[in-house]
């Protein structure tokens, strides 16, 4: 159940893909630490990748993110291969299985073969991570393979990363969403989200979090009478939260909508924008009237804020070292400079779309205090005392971490520079003053000889005007209290750095904040580099802001702060950062895990029925939006189906008639679909009633969220030759089971043990074939077309009505004219098979499918299911 497995296809594009990433034969250009650049042409043969790089050394053995005496066990350890870790998928229904296959299994033989003197050694549970829930193994992946004692353990990380049970994440990464402390009720952005590993895991400590129960007050969306069980309770709770998934690459979002698909989520939004840019998504006073149309609605400003804010921003990446060891060739000091100025302006736009009280953690996994405590020192500086950054020391107190320095230099053209008044004039374009411990500027003297004669801000004390370009203040005190060496008096103690041979990981770092007050009003603003600074002075807008309270028709969806600011993309379209190293920007910490995927380069769903649509709303929007705002919306998401709400009450019901779907499943209000054409969609995807407000919030805020994808696909149409014959022209798709399982009352029906597991070992069954002759019998009854055939528990018999609840195991499956085939993919099949077999305690599963031989006869209709399950897959490649 569920659409956990991944399309083969898809995986080989992956696979593909990712080759290219890391073995590209052009010519390197590397900037070398005195300023020069040298180009190589790499060798066509293998190369083992250098463990080393002098100016790496240089850098930050001066930088102190280390002791003196700690250096060569530092750079010991950053030298060898990072040891394999994952997380357990708690959303997976085979999640404890995992854990205790891991606890007393896996751990224990490994234990068993150290203790013959066979070296080797134990995978244990990462001790900071909650329930045992993540897990390291001390050997790196290329032991895994090549160590036979470790074959079996191999074989099952491989099978259980395929069939979504477990994802390969970087120990280091799995912490910055532990620190946002998220809740069931919340708004999440993620304002770097791809590849998406640390949106799953977001996704999965919410779902994982909503105990039967706890719904918070007022949040009563079904009449509790209406639940029928705490599967149904969680499902239906989940529907408040919502979390938005923001990269700026498209073919990164690809990624990420991928490894999400798993959870099967009707309550993830992805968005396309840059990060320091992303809209406001306002409700302008305009927008409002025009949609008034007779509706009461209050023409008041509303802004979506969100409750928690993750800022993984791009970063050098040198934290990745031992997971991706060409970071060694490629360094430089120029990809941390270069990234500082887009760090600041992420983590501020962050910051100025977080509600009051509201959290969020930024972090990078480089070790580079310019990306790290000069960020952080630069946003406490902009944001007053609005901002605080917290103290979490008491936190996760078993994962071993250091606190933030300082102090630090900034290293250019082979210079160290201690402080702003140390930068030559030709350099205060890449060089800025909060790259500096104490962000103080100095504005030169006409002859540039350092005189420092101008401080702009100090710690703890920023109006901020300096950085948007108007004139700074004067401080006597700089004049004459210069220091050498600058430091910080800012707590950036509470910074967490990560270091590698602490807990034998990859590097990390990590700041927590919390907002306490609407931020300055300036501080909304964009912060721009000296050199995008000098750039024309309209780059970016203020809104007007409305201190009106009204009562929020949209949930999550508040009056905007003072600080509210829209910023048009267009604006900054020929921005350019800073000697900004372009690689690094797209460095993630996770391209290990998943490869791009070029061949998914698309944000056209339906693109095959139709041109590019513009928005549904936009002519209403358009007509009070003006001019402006029209061409916007049209130029901007060029190339990306519309967002539509579905409404075609004629598929609906025929939909509701043929599964008999419970009147009480919210439907209305919650299908969309992405072409405009709603007589021909492929696909419709269910929104949770959080996604909805914010999709009917950006409807009439005139679409200022480029949506790449949006809730689960619930339903896809028949494309097989038997499927036109059907009464529906819908199948519920695997991400759509497990949410719609509790309100289906026909087309439904329960096999025995054994009949189930044969469907999933065999296929396609004939109803005369089925060991409970009764069950074929049922089976035979159903109307041709999509059913679900669902694992009868020990306790029940066939003739009591279907029961769901949470431990339900269903399938999907197709009902043809003489027999019943499933719809999921093999690998689901086999891995269903295999955790059925454990826990009846049969064995290992993947010996009945060693026996793969049918002794059904392949029926007709197994040519045809055939065809519909490589279409499904052939639509999952095209929709990623
Ligand atoms: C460190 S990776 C994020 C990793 C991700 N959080 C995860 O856990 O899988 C940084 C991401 O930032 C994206 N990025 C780079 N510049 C950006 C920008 N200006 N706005 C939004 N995303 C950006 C890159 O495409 C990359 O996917």
């Amino acid at each position: 159940m569920g659409g956990r497995g991944r399309s083969r296809t898809q995986r080989k594009h992956f696979r593909h893909n990712r080759e290219n990433v890391w073995k590209r034969s052009k010519p390197d250009s590397t900037q070398q630490d005195d300023g020069t650049t040298t180009t190589t042409t790499r060798d066509p043969g293998w190369e083992p990748f250098a463990t080393q790089n002098p100016a790496f050394d240089d850098y930050y053995k001066e930088q102190g993110i280390v002791s003196a005496e700690e250096w060569d066990v530092f750079v010991e350890v950053i030298r060898k291969p990072l040891p394999a870790a994952f997380r357990i998928n708690s959303s997976s229904q085979f999640s404890c299985d995992i854990r205790s296959q891991l606890e007393n299994d896996f751990v224990k033989s490994l234990q068993a073969e150290a203790a013959d003197g066979s070296e080797v050694e134990g995978i244990r549970p990462l001790p900071w991570y909650p329930e045992n829930l993540a897990w390291q193994s001390n050997f790196s992946r290329m032991q895994l393979r090549k160590n036979q004692t470790l074959e079996r353990f191999h074989e099952f990380l491989k099978q259980e990363n395929e069939i979504g049970n477990i994802t390969r994440q970087e120990a280091v990464s799995m912490v910055p969403p532990l620190f946002l402390d998220v809740c069931p009720d919340h708004f999440v952005l993620d304002m770097c989200a791809a590849p998406g590993s640390k949106t799953f895991q977001l996704l999965e400590m919410i779902y994982q979090s909503t105990e039967p129960g706890s719904l918070p007050s007022g949040m009563v969306y079904f009449s509790l009478n209406l639940l029928r069980s705490s599967y149904m309770l969680s499902h239906c709770f989940c529907l408040w939260f919502t979390v938005v998934a923001n990269d700026v690459d498209v073919q990164r979002c690809n990624l990420l909508i991928h490894q999400t698909k798993r959870m099967c989520t009707a309550n993830l939004l992805v968005t396309n924008h840059e990060a320091q840019h992303f809209p406001s998504c306002h409700l302008n006073k305009n927008c409002a009237n025009a949609f008034e149309n007779g509706v009461a609605m209050e023409p008041s400003v509303h802004q979506l804020l969100f409750d928690r804010v993750l800022c993984d921003v791009p970063c050098g990446g040198d934290g990745t070292l031992r997971k991706a060891p060409d970071i060694w060739r490629k360094w430089s000091v120029g990809m941390g400079n270069g990234l500082h100025g887009l760090q600041v302006q992420i983590a501020m736009r962050g910051l100025s779309l977080l509600k009051v009280g509201g959290r969020m953690v930024y972090s990078t996994c480089s070790m580079n205090p310019v990306e790290n405590e000069a960020v952080v020192a630069e946003i406490l500086r902009r944001c007053g005392g609005s901002v605080e950054l917290l103290d979490v020391s008491s936190e996760l107190p078993q994962l071993v971490r250091r606190p933030g320095l300082k102090k630090w230099k900034v290293r250019d053209k082979g210079s160290w520079l201690s402080s702003f008044k140390d930068v030559p004039k030709y350099r205060t374009a890449g060089i800025t003053p909060s790259m500096f411990p104490s962000g103080k500027s100095y504005v030169d003297t006409p002859n540039n000889d350092h005189d420092p004669v101008l401080e702009e801000r100090h710690d703890n004390d920023c109006d901020g005007d300096s950085a948007n370009g108007s004139e700074p203040k004067k401080d006597p005190e700089s004049l004459t209290d210069v220091l050498d060496e600058e430091l910080s008096t800012l707590p950036l103690e509470r910074c967490m750095r990560i270091v590698p041979h602490d807990q034998n990981t990859g590097a990390f770092f990590i700041a927590v904040f919390q907002k306490l007050s609407p931020l300055p009003e300036d501080n909304g603003r964009v912060f721009l580099p000296t050199a995008i600074q000098k750039k024309p002075s309209s780059l970016h807008r203020q809104l007007k802001s409305n201190t009106n309270s009204h009562p929020d028709e949209v949930a999550n969806v508040e009056n905007q702060d003072t600080n509210g600011v829209e910023i048009h993309s267009e604006d900054v379209t020929d921005k350019k950062l800073p000697d900004a190293a372009p690689e690094a920007a797209l460095l993630g910490n996770e391209l290990e895990e998943v490869a791009s995927d070029t061949d998914t380069d698309k944000m056209s769903e339906e693109n095959e029925l139709e041109d590019i649509q513009d928005p549904v709303d936009k002519e209403a929007c358009s007509k009070v939006g003006g001019g402006k705002r029209k061409l916007q919306i049209q130029g901007k998401w060029r190339g990306v189906d519309p967002v539509v709400f579905f409404t075609n009450d004629a598929i609906v019901g025929s939909i509701k008639t043929f599964y008999g779907i419970d009147e009480s499943f919210p439907f209305t209000g919650h299908l969309v679909t992405r072409n405009s054409d709603t007589n021909h969609v492929k696909r419709i995807y269910y929104v949770s009633k959080s996604v909805k407000d914010i999709l009917e919030l950006n409807f009439k805020g005139g679409q200022q969220l480029k949506i790449t994808s949006i809730g689960l696909k619930m339903f896809e149409r028949q494309s097989s030759k038997e499927g036109s014959l059907t009464q529906c022209a819908f199948r519920i798709s695997s991400e759509g089971l497990p949410l719609l399982l509790p309100f289906i009352t026909k087309q439904i029906i329960e096999a025995s043990p054994i009949d189930f597991k044969h469907l999933l070992q065999y296929k396609t069954i004939k109803f005369a074939d089925f060991v409970d002759a009764e069950f074929g019998e049922k089976a035979s009854q159903l109307m041709l077309g999509c059913c679900v055939v669902v694992l009868r528990k020990v306790d029940r018999s066939l003739s009591d009505p279907p029961h769901v609840d949470g431990s339900t195991i269903a399938i999907g499956c197709w009902r043809g004219r003489t027999n019943i085939s499933v719809m999921v993919t093999a690998i689901e099949c086999q891995e269903m098979l295999e955790r059925l077999s454990v826990r009846d305690g049969t064995g290992n599963g993947s010996k009945l499918l060693e026996t793969e031989q049918s002794s059904v006869e392949p029926g007709e209709l197994k040519a045809n299911v055939a065809e519909t399950i490589e279409d499904a897959e052939i639509i999952e490649v095209a929709t990623v």
